[in-house]
């Protein structure tokens, strides 16, 4: 069987309007956006804040895979019309055929190009972040097969462990989830810290995040783990007023409009047990906006962990969790990106 790779160079900025739109088509198999994800994606309708120091134009590409008998000239013109609705939806791209290549591939070449990015990720002492398809290449390196797995099918959802955020928020769990904890994952995206901290021992995770795109991805993969008595996934948004119309909207261009709406509110929250460990890894304005509901539902003694933004930043959020009663007592750097921990005092 033969298959298209389909390439189409965007600007960062407008690549996740495009992959949700491409990955509506029932056909696609296999989407990667390759470039250098070096700031923090924006999805402003979903409440995440446009922050000028975090916009950058640089082109990454889309990449996805469609079999035959899908010609390169279909292909092109389905691309074409994808990018026309990303444009309407007001994202910067060009519509021209020229953003646009194919390349015929045939079954054994589309299976290594798609996966080919993709390998298991040693993370701190105890965990490694496992593609799906490699978990038998896993099982060769004997270093590898001594960690805890999160199994992980890349989908869209944010959170393939690749980004530094990911990575500082899972050592950081490695350092504090305890046997039995109370754990609370706020923007799961993947639901691949909710998956660690269940690995690491937690007894109750509940993971949550305000894209249902994203709490479909973690559901998928919490059972793919097999944690599914430990974690639960849930779509909501502890910023959102208690009356919201929990149904998303989602507009012509398959895009959800600006929402405060959500299943999970922080009015539901406050009937739940107190938490041991909450982690969010979302954007500073984000995390600072959570920093009540997050106190008023952590445990006396228990822990924050918040990332998502870059050292520049780093101070404002540290100083607005001063301000809401944590002592903040660690912190950890990769490339620009930080992740504070913090400790809920009375
Ligand atoms: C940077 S990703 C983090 C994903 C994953 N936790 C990780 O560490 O890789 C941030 C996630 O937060 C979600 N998000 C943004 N605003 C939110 C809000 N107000 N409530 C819940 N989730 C939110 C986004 O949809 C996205 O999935």
């Amino acid at each position: 069987m033969k298959w298209l790779e389909v390439s189409c160079k965007v600007p960062q900025e407008a690549s996740e309007a495009l992959c949700a739109v491409i990955l509506d088509w029932p056909e696609v198999q296999g989407l990667a956006v390759e470039g250098v994800f070096d700031k923090a994606p924006l999805h402003p309708e979903y409440g995440e804040w446009l922050d000028e120091s975090l916009l950058q134009t640089d082109d990454v590409v889309v990449r996805f895979y469609l079999p035959e008998p899908i010609s390169e000239a279909d292909a092109t013109e389905r691309t074409m019309a994808a990018l026309r609705l990303v444009k309407g939806a007001g994202l910067m791209v060009e519509d021209v055929p020229e953003q646009v290549s194919c390349l015929v591939l045939d079954e054994d070449s589309w299976a290594s190009a798609w996966k080919e990015d993709y390998h298991p990720i040693p993370i701190g002492n105890r965990l490694v972040i496992v593609p799906e398809w490699d978990q038998e290449a896993m099982a060769d390196d004997d270093a590898l097969t001594q960690r805890l797995p999160i199994i992980l099918e890349p989908g869209m959802a944010f959170g393939t462990g690749t980004h530094q955020t990911t990575q500082l928020c899972l050592q950081s769990l490695e350092e504090v989830v305890t046997d039995g904890a109370r754990v609370l994952d706020v923007g799961c995206g993947t639901g691949i810290l909710a998956i660690a901290a269940a690995k690491l021992g937690a007894g109750e995770v509940l993971a949550m995040d305000v894209d249902p795109v994203a709490v479909s991805t973690a559901r998928e993969n919490v059972s793919r783990n097999g944690v599914e008595n430990n974690v639960s996934v849930l779509n909501g948004n502890l910023l959102a007023p208690m009356d919201v119309d929990p149904t998303p909207v989602v507009t012509e261009t398959g895009i959800v409009t600006p929402l405060a709406k959500g299943f999970l509110c922080s009015q539901d929250l406050a009937q739940m047990p107190a938490w041991n460990v909450v982690v969010a890894n979302i954007l500073r304005d984000i995390v600072i906006l959570h920093l009540p509901v997050i106190k008023s539902s952590l445990a006396p003694g228990g822990k924050l962990l918040v990332s998502g933004f870059v050292q520049e930043q780093a101070a404002k959020v540290a100083a607005a969790m001063v301000e809401h009663g944590f002592r903040v007592s660690d912190r950890k750097d990769k490339d620009d990106w930080v992740v504070l921990i913090a400790e809920h005092v009375s």
